[in-house]
């Protein structure tokens, strides 16, 4: 919990924050060895280990944190914050703005920065001044490089995923789809449906179609659907092809574990994402990261396609030449690859 209100890049400010987060292994006297994880846009705290209460499923990035592997628990000190603005532990439109009101459609518009903010004041109650690495994906490789770019004394080292120095054209399109989807449910009423018993779940659902087409690759989709149709359907008379099963699924299971108000808060937050905002630019905001730093991206990735990590390898000057990551899953090649994704941080921090 966080006593003082933040102070919002876009005015205003958040009073009584608080951020849910997990830690693994210890932090040594010395606070030395804390590596920061930072999730991307629909995961969550629980980056490694099994299912229990409060998690219905196992780590996002099981294989990459625990004794032995690549975040050895034995040696670092990892710690994984929600997000703010998030609905998995910390303070978004889900949770409570005073006792039995939640805060819903006026929860405040947020930044990757203010997101970033919050964090560092966790990290400071924590009492960790510097992170040994600070490593993210996606939504959150855009917290890793403001984490590097804002605070580059507590940045030890970087490593970025599949993401950008700022949400480009296209990127803000898929959102903007997906934003209009959500807000064109009539159970969103402006976003204040909590505690209805209903909710914009088909609109969540539809956004979560639209996000996880471009979330894959076409020739995995064509691979491993083809045109098949679902078993037992047919699709020339009301029955459905095997990829519409496949995105019925993940839209369902997205509208189960999450909520419709904190996907608009951080997918604005992310359309709002540029490094170089106030900062004269991309180029002048990546040369003030001091941290060794690897960014790599998916090759197959049609989402983030990796020019956008090229422009941030050859921008930032600590960072080593791009990386690519081969796979066939397109953007969810970084959650899929953690083999490659393992090496990756132990070169930087091996
Ligand atoms: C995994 C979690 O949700 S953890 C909670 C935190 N979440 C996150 O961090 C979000 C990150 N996760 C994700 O984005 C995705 O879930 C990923 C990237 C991990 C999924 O990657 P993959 O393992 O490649 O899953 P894939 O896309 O193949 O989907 C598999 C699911 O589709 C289902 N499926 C496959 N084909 C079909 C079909 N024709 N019809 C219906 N369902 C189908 C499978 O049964 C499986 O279901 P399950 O996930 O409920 O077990
Ligand atoms: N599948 C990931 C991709 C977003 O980058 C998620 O849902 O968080």
């Amino acid at each position: 919990m966080r006593e003082r209100p933040l102070a919002l890049e876009a005015g205003g400010e958040l009073p009584g924050l608080r951020l849910a987060f997990e830690t693994w292994g210890r932090l040594a006297p010395d606070r030395s060895n804390a590596v920061l994880v930072l999730h991307a846009l629909t995961g969550d705290s629980h980056v490694a280990g099994p299912a229990g209460p409060g998690h219905p499923t196992a780590g996002w990035w099981e294989g990459l944190v625990g004794p032995g592997l690549a975040l050895d628990t034995d040696r670092w000190f990892v710690a994984a914050p929600n997000v703010l603005g998030g609905c998995q532990g910390s303070t978004g439109p889900s949770t409570e703005r005073r006792p039995g009101r939640r805060w819903g459609g006026d929860f405040p518009f947020l930044t990757q920065r203010d997101q970033v903010a919050a964090e560092a004041g966790w990290a400071d109650a924590l009492g960790i001044d510097r992170w040994a690495l600070v490593v993210g994906g996606s939504m959150g490789g855009m917290r890793a490089l403001e984490w590097a770019v804002s605070y580059p004394e507590r940045t030890g080292a970087l490593l970025l995923l599949a993401t950008t120095a700022a949400a480009g054209a296209e990127q803000i399109a898929w959102a903007s789809a997906q934003l209009h989807a959500i807000r064109a449910d009539p159970h969103w009423h402006g976003g204040h449906y909590h505690g209805t018993g209903r909710g914009p779940w088909a609109g969540l659902g539809l956004a979560r179609r639209i996000a996880h087409v471009t979330y894959r690759s076409e020739p995995e989709l064509q691979d491993r659907f083809g045109r098949a149709a679902q078993d037992g359907e047919d699709p020339w008379s009301g029955g459905r092809y095997r990829v519409e099963s496949y995105l019925d699924h993940h839209a369902a299971k997205l509208a189960r574990r999450f909520d419709a108000g904190s996907y608009v808060v951080l997918t604005e937050a992310m359309n709002s994402h540029d490094v170089g905002r106030g900062r004269g630019g991309v180029r002048s905001a990546l040369r003030r990261v001091t941290a060794p730093a690897l960014v790599a991206g998916v090759d197959s990735d049609r989402l983030y396609p990796p020019g956008q990590q090229a422009e941030l390898a050859a921008g930032i000057g600590t960072a080593d030449r791009l990386r690519l990551i081969e796979s066939p899953y397109g953007h969810d090649g970084f959650l899929i690859e953690t083999e490659q994704v393992a090496a990756l941080v132990r070169e930087l921090i091996g």
